[in-house]
């Protein structure tokens, strides 16, 4: 499909512009729903793979939003090329992006172990277990077209190639950019290695992306506050998604869902609905990007009775091991520049 065809109209300067990606379906297209809620002046750009789910929950949110200035951009953050393209695209149609929010991802296949579930059920990680998931997902993993690991591309290179590439509309003088990653509990520091920071090795290729954002984060802190560019990060919960019926079909979730809320009372995690889960996502957009701290996550949380509020919890990420990751990913970015000019793979 012709960019001009998907594409809304120019945003004017008034308009704040905030672009998601991954908005078409889950967390998503309800952040969609609650910022156009939030202030219906914004220009909002959808940005998302497949054009035809895209214009579908674009027709839903101006059911709900008549006159809501919204415009859909193609990507694919799975693929370099589409990730190049779009960001020209994006730089064509506006002068500034306010607010970039990196959400699309992806848990390929996963396999959930009902043994650590019922091992961890009796012991002292229970806790942990329902908020994390630690220990029961187990993922695969694939190399996409250019000969990378499909999770760490989606979930985290894509998004980083969209950020350099969109640099000359992010944080000018005077007029911040906030970038906010949608990160998750499930990050952990053990299941990232510097030296397999793909995870083309292990398991928890999820786990992996999500704590390489959570250190993504800090690196891009350090390098781009002083050009007016910050960063921050966000645990929704457990949220009910195409995401998660990756691990258990609907009817499954369906049928235990008295269970989660039970858990609820306990745990404040399983935010469950997708307008629950984005209550962080939402928080940020309302704060001063100048005041918060890089080495916090922001916590979407859900009371037992169904009340949503923001938490914070420092970050398991040291500064210097964020800073080699940092230096690493613009070292794999110069190295995926050289083989494309080698190749003539402008496509
Ligand atoms: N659900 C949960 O419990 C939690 C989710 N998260 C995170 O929230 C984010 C949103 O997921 P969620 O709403 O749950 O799941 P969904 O599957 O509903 O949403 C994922 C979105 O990302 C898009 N996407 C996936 N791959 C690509 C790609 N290569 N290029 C462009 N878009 C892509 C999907 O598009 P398409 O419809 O075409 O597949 C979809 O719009 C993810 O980053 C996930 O890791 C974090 C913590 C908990
Ligand atoms: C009785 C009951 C509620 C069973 C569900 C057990 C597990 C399937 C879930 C317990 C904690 C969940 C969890 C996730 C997936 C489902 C669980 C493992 C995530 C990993 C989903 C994606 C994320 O980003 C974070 C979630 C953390 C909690």
């Amino acid at each position: 499909m012709a960019a001009e065809e998907v594409a809304g109209p120019r945003a004017t300067d008034a308009r704040r512009v905030v672009l998601v990606t991954g908005a078409n379906s889950g967390i998503g297209l309800a952040l969609c729903e609650r910022i156009l809620s939030e202030d219906n002046q914004i220009h909002l750009c959808m940005a998302c793979r497949n054009m035809q789910k895209a214009e579908a929950a674009k027709s839903e949110l101006q059911l709900s939003h008549p006159g809501a200035d919204i415009s859909l951009l193609k990507i694919d953050v799975g693929n370099i090329n589409s990730v190049i393209q779009a960001a020209q695209e994006i730089r064509q149609r506006y002068q500034h992006v306010d607010y970039l929010y990196l959400n699309a991802g992806i848990m390929l296949n996963p396999h959930f172990s009902l043994k650590a579930f019922l091992s961890s059920l009796l012991s002292r990680k229970v806790f942990t277990m329902f908020q994390t998931g630690e220990g029961l997902l187990t993922q695969e993993d694939w190399l996409t077209d250019d000969g990378l690991q499909q999770v760490f591309m989606t979930n985290v290179f894509g998004h980083f190639l969209l950020i350099r590439n969109l640099e000359p509309v992010l944080g000018q003088a005077g007029c911040t950019s906030q970038v906010v990653w949608t990160s998750s509990s499930n990050a952990r520091k053990s299941a990232f290695n510097l030296t397999d920071y793909q995870h083309s090795q292990g398991q928890e290729s999820y786990s992996s992306s999500k704590y390489a954002t959570d250190l993504l984060n800090v690196g891009l802190n350090k390098h781009y506050n002083s050009k007016g560019l910050f960063s921050s990060v966000v645990c929704p919960g457990l949220v009910l998604t195409n995401l998660t019926y990756g691990i258990f079909p609907p009817v499954l979730w369906t049928l235990i869902t008295p269970i989660m809320w039970l858990i609820r009372v306990f745990m404040n995690s399983f935010t469950l609905s997708p307008y629950n889960g984005t209550e962080a996502l939402v928080w940020l957009f309302t704060q001063k990007p100048e005041s918060l701290d890089p080495m916090v996550k922001y916590l979407s949380c859900t009371s037992g009775f169904g009340n949503n509020y923001v938490t914070s919890c420092k970050m398991d990420v040291d500064v210097e091991t964020a800073e080699i990751f940092y230096q690493e990913l613009l070292k794999l970015e110069g190295k995926m520049k050289e083989k494309s000019d080698v190749t003539g793979d402008h496509s």
